[in-house]
Formats: structure tokens, sequence, C-alpha cells
């Protein structure tokens, strides 16, 4: 095999800096362009992505990063591992990826602590495993038809048979990546690089087991391409050492999020990410080069930190941008520059890098009243019924709103003709929910295209950007908002639409605020302070607006965090430092409130079991929480918190009209475990995803059960 290149990314974004896979993408499934025109706007991704990386000055350019969906779904396919029940579809791949009529698309859930999503393998006693290296074959032959040597990447044995539950299927599936090594040594590639970043997460001993036979495994075949395993998002660990005996012949550190490897790896190549996938940032050139010489391999090659799949192509597209704060940016393009400058500097016997400076303690949050007092001074002043009827906070966005946002853009419409758009869009909301009988009342969140973005649009220390899209799963997309600075609230951001909702009616009205864990979580986030003391920052910003909204006469504030979990440290003694600082930023933005002012918080994305104590910690008065697909195992968690608590009564992300009936028997089972008077009533999440006509057949049928509920309990 010929020498591992001197510097090379982990992978590259894949959407088009125009987003034109998306585009392709949602024209082949509506039926308006062929299966073969969608292949060619993936070819024309492939080749701009092959072309601009050399031009970059890249030496080692990966092939089969690219996916018409997601790679591990590509995995599943390369390794036979499709269910039977979707061969039949018509094209089974996207059967599985997004369900067809009839038949439920597999489960999605995200990539490790990053927000891509991927599709979770189906692995059973029926799977059968056999290689199908049709797709890292056609880009190696295509790359290399354009004149480009690339290295294929795949997803490792280890970490998809861990993301499928299956590692008990090692030897099998060891099988086929003997064969794939083979057809690629065959066909003369040089490297692959097989992808292992479950290693980054703590790993039992026969986990650990299991890695070192499968690479001794493939080590051990006589013709095949240099081994190249790559882990990203942290530190190896002990996975370290074990992979270090075995033959690879290339190891890949994340050397932004984890240390410079003590284990000795002189007989290895060692991949080193030194500049940040998972950021915005220019990289430090000392720090990258004071980490580089560290190193303990006398073979080192520059890379990026992980895939670049996490960032925005290119920074040069943000016209609009302050000079400053854009000087200070890198995005794909960036990176990939930085790398390629960083190995062509002499990079050895620079020192490494001192220790970071020790941090002090979390602060201690200031607490309200203990809640049964609040319960009572709540309870005294709102005056509500049994079984409490809301809504999460958003109501269905319609073209109108979206139409009106952009104009003002384009500066066809004036701001103050958008702003009594949106007063009237929150008067028919109001009326809505009047006419249905609903009990506390939201404004419907018109004014907001994204309920992190709004809020970054109104604080200092961030910039939105233009065109900075991020895939998030499939054609999905989001534009991050950049925390650059300090943060903080110039003015109030959502008072006048929360006390024009409640200028309309009599009910009370729910101000509707993002909590500061999601707020950061959905960003891209400075990195020259603790990720902690910068959520703070975001919190006591939040805190000014939960103050304002009280002194405005607003008698319930809901601060949702639904992102808390995905902030979660993949190692298990980081969790405990990060959930006790998440939730005291949680404290601090809502322990301002008095004790009459009822506050409520949501979460959803099912998997809350991990951070229960934590959710508790929150001190909410009310907790409303995704549980139709978690259904009766939440409910049984939650139940000791002992404040008030709205587990969802169906699921928003379908069209589907819940029937009065269902949503009764929910509710019994919901009244069979937790008294009456801590029960709410309200949907999963926010319904700005559905329909007007969905959400009010809902939302009838939401309060025939209840009300049915409520004269069978005298209430
Ligand atoms: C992802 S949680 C969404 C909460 C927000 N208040 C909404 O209703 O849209
Ligand atoms: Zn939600």
């Amino acid at each position: 095999m010929s020498p591992f290149p001197r510097s090379t990314v982990l992978g590259y974004p894949r959407i088009g800096p125009r987003r034109e896979l998306k585009r392709a993408l949602e024209a082949y499934w509506d039926g308006r362009t062929s299966r073969a025109e969608l292949d060619r706007a993936g070819a024309e991704i492939r080749e701009r992505t092959w072309r601009r990386l050399a031009e970059l000055g890249l030496e080692g350019l990966p092939s089969n990063t690219f996916s018409l969906y997601d790679q591990v779904l590509d995995t599943a396919v390369l390794l036979g591992a499709v269910p039977s029940r979707y061969r039949d579809a018509a094209d089974p791949y996207f059967a599985m990826a997004r369900g067809t009529e009839g038949l439920a698309p597999l489960r999605m859930t995200k990539w490790f602590d990053t927000n891509y999503h991927y599709i979770v393998p189906e692995i059973g006693p029926e799977t059968v495993f056999k290689l199908d290296p049709a797709k890292p074959l056609a880009e190696v032959r295509e790359a290399r038809a354009l004149g480009f040597e690339t290295r294929p990447v795949v997803v490792g044995p280890v970490t998809f048979l861990l993301l499928g539950s299956a590692l008990e299927r090692l030897d099998e599936v060891l099988g086929c990546y003997e064969e794939l090594l083979a057809a690629l040594a065959a066909e003369g590639v040089q490297w692959v690089q097989l992808d292992e970043p479950a290693l980054v997460g703590d790993r039992t001993p026969e986990e650990l087991a299991a890695l070192r036979s499968a690479y001794d495994r493939l080590g051990a075949l006589s013709a095949r391409p240099g081994l190249f395993v790559a882990s990203y998002f942290g530190d190896l660990g002990e996975a370290l050492p074990v992979l270090a005996g075995t033959p690879v012949e290339a190891i890949g550190v994340d050397l932004v999020r984890g240390g410079v490897p003590v284990v000795d790896l002189s007989g290895k190549t060692v991949v080193a990410g030194v500049v940040s996938g998972r950021d915005v940032w220019r990289t430090s050139p000392e720090r990258a080069l004071a980490a580089l010489a560290a190193v303990p391999s006398g073979d080192v090659v520059v890379s990026t930190s992980c895939s670049l799949l996490h960032v925005p192509y290119d920074v040069s597209a943000e016209t609009a941008l302050e000079p400053a704060l854009k000087a200070r940016l890198a995005f794909a393009e960036q990176k990939v520059a930085e790398v390629a400058a960083l190995a062509r500097t002499g990079f050895h016997g620079s020192a490494p890098a001192g220790p970071s400076v020790a941090l002090p303690g979390p602060v201690v949050p200031e607490s309200r009243s203990p809640y049964a007092v609040r319960a009572a001074a709540q309870a005294e002043h709102l005056r509500l019924p049994a079984l409490p009827i809301t809504t999460i906070g958003s109501f269905p966005q319609t073209g109108e709103l979206r139409a009106a946002r952009a104009a003002v853009t384009a500066g066809t419409l004036s701001q103050a003709a958008y702003e009594r758009q949106v007063e009237a869009e929150i008067e028919r909301v109001i009326r809505v929910q009047e006419r249905l009988g609903l009990d506390v009342l939201v404004h419907g969140e018109p004014e907001r295209n994204d309920m992190v973005q709004y809020f970054a649009e109104h604080l200092d220390g961030f910039a939105v950007t233009a065109a900075g899209w991020v895939q998030s799963y499939g054609s999905r997309c989001t534009r991050p908002p950049i925390l650059h600075g300090d943060v903080s609230r110039p003015e109030p951001i959502t008072v006048r639409w929360a006390t024009h909702a409640q200028s309309l009616t009599d009910k009370p009205v729910k101000g509707m605020l993002t909590g500061p864990v999601t707020i950061v979580a959905w960003s891209f986030v400075r990195d020259d302070l603790p990720l902690r003391d910068v959520v703070f920052q975001v919190a006591d910003a939040v805190r000014d607006e939960v103050r304002d909204l009280e002194a405005a006469g607003v008698s319930i504030i809901q601060v949702d965090e639904p992102a808390l979990r995905e902030l979660l440290p993949l190692r298990r003694a980081a969790q405990e430092d990060y959930l006790e600082w998440a939730v005291a930023a949680y404290r601090r933005a809502t322990s301002g409130a008095g004790d009459r002012t009822q506050i409520h918080t949501h979460l959803c994305y099912s998997d809350a079991d991990q951070i229960l104590a934590a959710i508790d910690g929150l001190d909410a008065d009310v907790t409303t929480i995704e549980s139709a697909r978690s259904g009766a195992r939440i409910l049984g968690a939650v139940e000791t918190f002992g404040r008030g608590l709205g587990p969802g009564v169906y699921d928003i992300h379908s069209p589907r009209v819940p029937g009065a009936a269902e949503v009764e028997e929910l509710l019994r089972r919901t009244l069979a475990v937790l008294p009456v008077e801590r029960v709410w009533v309200n949907p999963d999440c926010g319904l700005k995803t559905r329909t007007y006509e969905q959400v009010e057949a809902s939302l009838a049928n939401v309060v025939t059960a209840t009300r049915r509920l409520r004269a069978e309990l005298g209430a």
C-alpha cells in the first residue's frame, strides 16, 4: 500500500452548497423527476466536492461520504441488512428511510451528540448479511474517471452493530467486511476508512474484546487496502490501546474533543483531527501545531476532528456578516484549507499546549418557595378547572406568514404591515382556542421562523447566516445561529406578542420562551469560554424576559427545554457535571418569577429516561412531555415528580386526527397513575407543522374526552 496522504478530512457536506440535493430529493419524492435525474444531481455534487478538495490543496480525498439519505442506512444496504418487508417497495432505500403508503419507515435517532439523525439498522434473527459493494465501488470508479484516487469511507463493523444492538452478529458481518476489503483491493484501492465513533463512548470489556477480534481478523487478510480506523466526537480512552494492538495501519483521533494519546503509537500512522468539524471557528495554528507535535508517533497526518458534515459549506457566501466576525469564521471550505496549510508546515518539536485553567464550580441558583406554597398561590390566582387543557405553544405556520417574512427581508413589505399580519394571526389563534374551549391559551408563535433562531435574532452576541445550512436528516437542513460574543438582551422580545394575545381574552395566556440549554444546543457556540458559562449568559437573558413578562401581567410562562438531553456528554463520567449546570441554568432563568407565576417547561424527543432526575430538578410547576411514542414507560418514571404533569395525549408528528375515545383512554391510564390535581391535558409538542383543519379537529376531540372525564369525576 502507498503511504497515507499528508492531509485529509474524514468527510464532507453532501447536501450541496445551495442545497441542490435537497431540491433533487424532494422533486424525486414528489414524482416530478426520475431516479436517473436524482442520481445525476448526486454525481454533480460528488464531482464538485472532489474538485474543490483537490483545489484547496488536500492530498487525501475521501469517497463514499456522499449519501442520498444517510450513511448508516447506506451501510445497512452494503451489508444486506434490508428487512424483507421493504424489498418489494418501488424504491426500497427510500422506503426504509421515509416509509411508504402502508409501510412505516425505520426508526431514526440522533447521531451521537450531534444534531444529525441516522436511520437505525434493524437487525433480527431473519437478517441474512450479504455484501453489496456497488455504492463504494461505483464512487471509487467515478472519482478515478475524474482523475482522483480516493479512500472509501464506510461505517465500521463494531459501530454498525452497536447502533443496531446486535454485536453478537460480529462474525457474520466481518465476513462481509472481508469480502469488501478484497473487492476494494482488487480495484486498486490503497486505503479504506472504517468509522468507529462508538469507541469514544463507555465500552464494556466484552465490547472491547469484540473490537480487538474484529480488527485482528480484518488485519490478517492478505490482499487488502491499508486499514484506517477513524474515531471522533471524543477520546478513545480504553479503546485506544486495544486498537493499537491490532494490525490496523492508521488510527484517527479527535484532538479537539479528546486528549493527545498517551499510548505509544510509534508503529502507526496517526490521523490527527486538529481542525474541528463541530464548530465554525478558525483553528488556532499554535494550538493545532502543539497538538500535532505532541502525538506519540513518527507518522502524523493532519485531519479534521470528524466529518465536515456538521458545518456549512462556505463562509464567503455570507456577504451580510460583520467583517470582524466573518474573519473569525471557518466553514467546510475554510477548514479544508486550514488542514492543507497545517500539513505544509513542519510541526515537529513545538511545545505541547499547557493545561487549561481550573474553573469555579456551578453557581447555586436562587430558588423559589417550596412547590406547595407556589401551588397554593397559583391555584388561588389562576382558578383553573380540573384537568386543564392547553397546547405546547405553536399553531400552524401558514404560507402567508412565511411569504410575509420573506417579503420583509426582500424589502417589499414594511415591518409595520408585517406586524399587523402577526397580530391578526394571534387573534385568529386566540379565537380558535376560545371556541374549542381550551383553558390555558397560547398566542401561537406566528412571529417565529424557528424557536431558537427567533431569540438569536433578538439577543446581542448572536449572528444569523444567510446560507449556513447543515443537514439534520435526509433532505432536512437547519441554519444554526452563531453565538460569537457575550450574550445579553437589549430589550424585551416576546412581551408585546404575549400582552397583545392577553388583551384579546379573559382566559390566561401562557408566555412562551426557549430555554438556555436549547438555545445553545441548536447554535454554533464560541469556544473561548466553557460551555456552561455561555449557557449561564443565555439563562440571564431569558431571566430578564421572564421578569418582563411577569411585570406585564403574564401569569403563566413556559420555558421550553427540548434539547436538554441532547448536550448530555457521551461518557458517563462527564454526565453528572453537565446535568448539574444545565439544571442550574434553567433555574437561573426561571427562579426570578414570583410564587404566583406558574412556570411550565416542555420536553420532547422520547428518550427522556436518562435524564429524569434532571427534569425533576428543573422544579417547573408544570412539565409537559412527549409521551405518545414512549407511553406508559415515561408515565411510570415521572410519577414521582410531585408537581403538575402533562403527558402528551396525541402525537403531533402525524397528520392523523386522534379520536375522542382514544384520548379518553389515554387520560384514564394517566389518571390511574397520577392524582387528578396534577394532571394537565395537552398534545405532545407544538402544532406548527400541522394544518388548522387537523389542529381544530384533534383539539375538539381532546376537549370532548376531557369533559367526559371531568363529568365522571364530578370535577
Ligand atoms: C420542539 S419543542 C417545541 C416547543 C414550542 N413551544 C412549539 O410549540 O413549537
Ligand atoms: Zn416539543
